[in-house]
C-alpha cells in the first residue's frame, strides 16, 4: 500500500496471544502463543479436548478477559491497549454475544430484550432490519413474551437476535447450542449460517459438537494451549475424525 492504509481482512485476530493462570509450579498456560485471522464475513469454529482453551481464547479475543502477553485486535483496534471502559464500549458497540444459558432480561419482553444493547446505546433500531432478524429466527409472533413464557429454543432465538439485531463486527458464540435438543440446535445453527451468507456477519464459535462445527466455513482445532490444526469446509465425519486423534 502506498497511501499508508491498511487491507483489514480478519475481523479479528490474536497474535502471539498467551494466557497463564497462577504462577510457579501451579502455572497453567491456558494459552501457549496463539496467533490466528478470523476472516470477515466467515463463520469459524473453534474445538479441541476439554481444557485446551477454546473459551480462553474466545474470551482474550472478546476483551471479556486480558491476555498475559501477546495481542488480541477487533478489526485494527489493538483491544490489550483499551481500558476497561473502552474495553466495555468496544463489546456493546462492535461486538454481539451468544452463550449457552441465553442470558435474557428475566422481566423484559423478548422484544425489549432483543433490543437492549440497542437501548444501552442510546441508539433507534432500524425496524425493517429488526423484522427481517426476528423474520429469519422464527420469533415474530412472540416478541410480547417474557422469557419464561419461552421454551429454551425460542429463548435462545432471541439471544441470536439480540446479537444480531446491532449489525456487530464479529458474534462471538461459546456453546450455542449445549443447553439445546438437535433439533433445536439445528434451527439455530441454521439462523447463525444465514446470518453470514445473507448479511456478512462474521462469526466465531466455540463449540464441542462436531455437527454444529459443520456448518462453519472452518474449524480451528486447539490443543494445550495452541492451534494444532485447520480444517476448511469441515463435515461432521471429518471433523469428529480429526477429535479421535486427540484421544488416547
Ligand atoms: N480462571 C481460571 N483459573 C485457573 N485456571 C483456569 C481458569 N480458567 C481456565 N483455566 C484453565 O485453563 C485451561 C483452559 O481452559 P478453557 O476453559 O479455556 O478450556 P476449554 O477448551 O474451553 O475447555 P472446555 O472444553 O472444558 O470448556 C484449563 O486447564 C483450565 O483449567
Amino acid at each position: 500500500m502506498t497511501d499508508g492504509t491498511a487491507v483489514i481482512t480478519a475481523a479479528a485476530r490474536a497474535v502471539d496471544a498467551r494466557k497463564t493462570y497462577g504462577t510457579g509450579e501451579a502455572a497453567v498456560h491456558a494459552l501457549a502463543g496463539v496467533t490466528v485471522d478470523f476472516p470477515q464475513h466467515a463463520y469459524t469454529a473453534i474445538m479441541g479436548p476439554s481444557g485446551s482453551g477454546k473459551s480462553t481464547l474466545m474470551q482474550c479475543v472478546a476483551g471479556l478477559d486480558r491476555l498475559t502477553s501477546g495481542s488480541a485486535y477487533i478489526g485494527e483496534t489493538d483491544i490489550s491497549t483499551l481500558s476497561k471502559t473502552e474495553l466495555t464500549l468496544l463489546r456493546r458497540d462492535r461486538l454481539g454475544f451468544i452463550f449457552q444459558q441465553y442470558n435474557l432480561i428475566p422481566s423484559l419482553t423478548a422484544r425489549e430484550n432483543i433490543l437492549l444493547p440497542l437501548t444501552l446505546a442510546g441508539e433507534k433500531p432500524d425496524e425493517a432490519w429488526l423484522d427481517e432478524v426476528v423474520g429469519t429466527v422464527g420469533m415474530a409472533d412472540r416478541l410480547g413474551n417474557l422469557p419464561s413464557q419461552l421454551s429454551g429454543g425460542q429463548q435462545q432465538r432471541v439471544a441470536v437476535a439480540r446479537a444480531l439485531v446491532p449489525r456487530p463486527d464479529i458474534v462471538f458464540a461459546d456453546e450455542p447450542t449445549g443447553a439445546l435438543d438437535s433439533r433445536t440446535g439445528i434451527e439455530i445453527l441454521t439462523f447463525m449460517r444465514r446470518a453470514v451468507d445473507e448479511t456478512g456477519q462474521t462469526i466465531v464459535m466455540v463449540t464441542h459438537d462436531p455437527h454444529a462445527a459443520s456448518y462453519a466455513d472452518q474449524v480451528l482445532f486447539l490443543a494445550d494451549g495452541q492451534i494444532v490444526d485447520r480444517m476448511a469446509n469441515p463435515t461432521a465425519d471429518r471433523v469428529l475424525d480429526r477429535m479421535k486423534r486427540f484421544e488416547g
